[in-house]
């Protein structure tokens, strides 16, 4: 029997006596690119912080290709293959981007610093600090960051935020290409609906802490569930 290479089985989370994200089930295949949108507030990031064991207090069962995780460190989890970005930009923005590379690939297994660097169209900017680039290219760094150590499942919270529609879209094909070439498993968070529904395999929709909608971009896109979750909170 074939696992799925992210599953996440009744997730909850409170914060004090408020329920940020309630019984959600999750289950992404290997090699799909998984959409995980909502409002603001559904608990996007949240499940993110349970999945790759950044929050401290969550009930429910993490799992990765079969194997319960949920005892695991977030460092545990990088060594077992689960990579994940924040909505920041570099570590160390004061040094070099291979610097930067070199220093995260220690931290994994898998090391393969010239491709992601070619790969990611970041070569020439190789030994220039991070602080000197452009905004689009931090981003790209970013990214590279969370590939550095070949993820078989990459957690990807708005890596797209701030950059320009042309911007985000390329990003958004070059992150499509190469988790397909390399067969990563992606569970991305992502205002820029244009992103999502033009990259994503499938979509989950959570709404105030809980699982909406799950579909194709069409389905999602034409559900009346979500329409109405997103207009009702644009309306308050
Ligand atoms: N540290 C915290 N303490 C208390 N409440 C929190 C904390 N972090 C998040 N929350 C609340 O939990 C809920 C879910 O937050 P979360 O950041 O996961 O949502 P999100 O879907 O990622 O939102 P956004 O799209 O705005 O980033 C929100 O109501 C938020 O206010």
């Amino acid at each position: 029997m074939t696992h799925p290479a992210l599953q996440g089985i009744a997730l909850s989370r409170r914060y004090g006596g408020f329920a940020a994200l309630r019984d959600v089930n999750l289950s992404v295949p290997a090699g799909e690119i998984r959409g995980l949108i909502g409002p603001n507030g559904a608990g996007k990031s949240t499940l993110i912080d349970v999945l790759s064991g950044r929050a401290k207090q969550w009930s429910g069962q993490v799992l990765v290709d079969g194997q319960d995780i949920g005892a695991c460190s977030s460092r545990a989890r990088r060594k077992l293959g689960m990579a994940r970005s924040f909505q920041r930009t570099s570590i160390f923005p004061t040094r070099t981007v291979r610097d930067q590379l070199e220093l995260a690939s220690h931290w994994d297994s898998g090391s393969h610093v010239d491709e992601v660097l070619a790969q990611l169209n970041l070569a020439e900017f190789q030994h220039q600090p991070a602080n000197e680039l452009s905004y689009g290219d931090q981003r790209r760094l970013d990214l590279a960051l969370a590939l550095i150590g070949r993820p078989r499942v990459l957690l990807l919270d708005e890596p797209a935020a701030g950059l320009t529609m042309q911007e985000s879209l390329d990003l958004a094909h070059l992150l499509r290409d190469l988790v397909k070439r390399w067969g990563i498993t992606v569970l991305l968070v992502e205002h820029d609906m244009d992103v999502v529904f033009s990259i994503c395999d499938r979509i989950t929709v959570l709404n105030l802490g809980e699982l909406l909608v799950e579909g194709s971009a069409q389905e999602v896109r034409t559900s009346p569930l979500v329409i109405s979750a997103y207009l009702g909170r644009n309306a308050a």
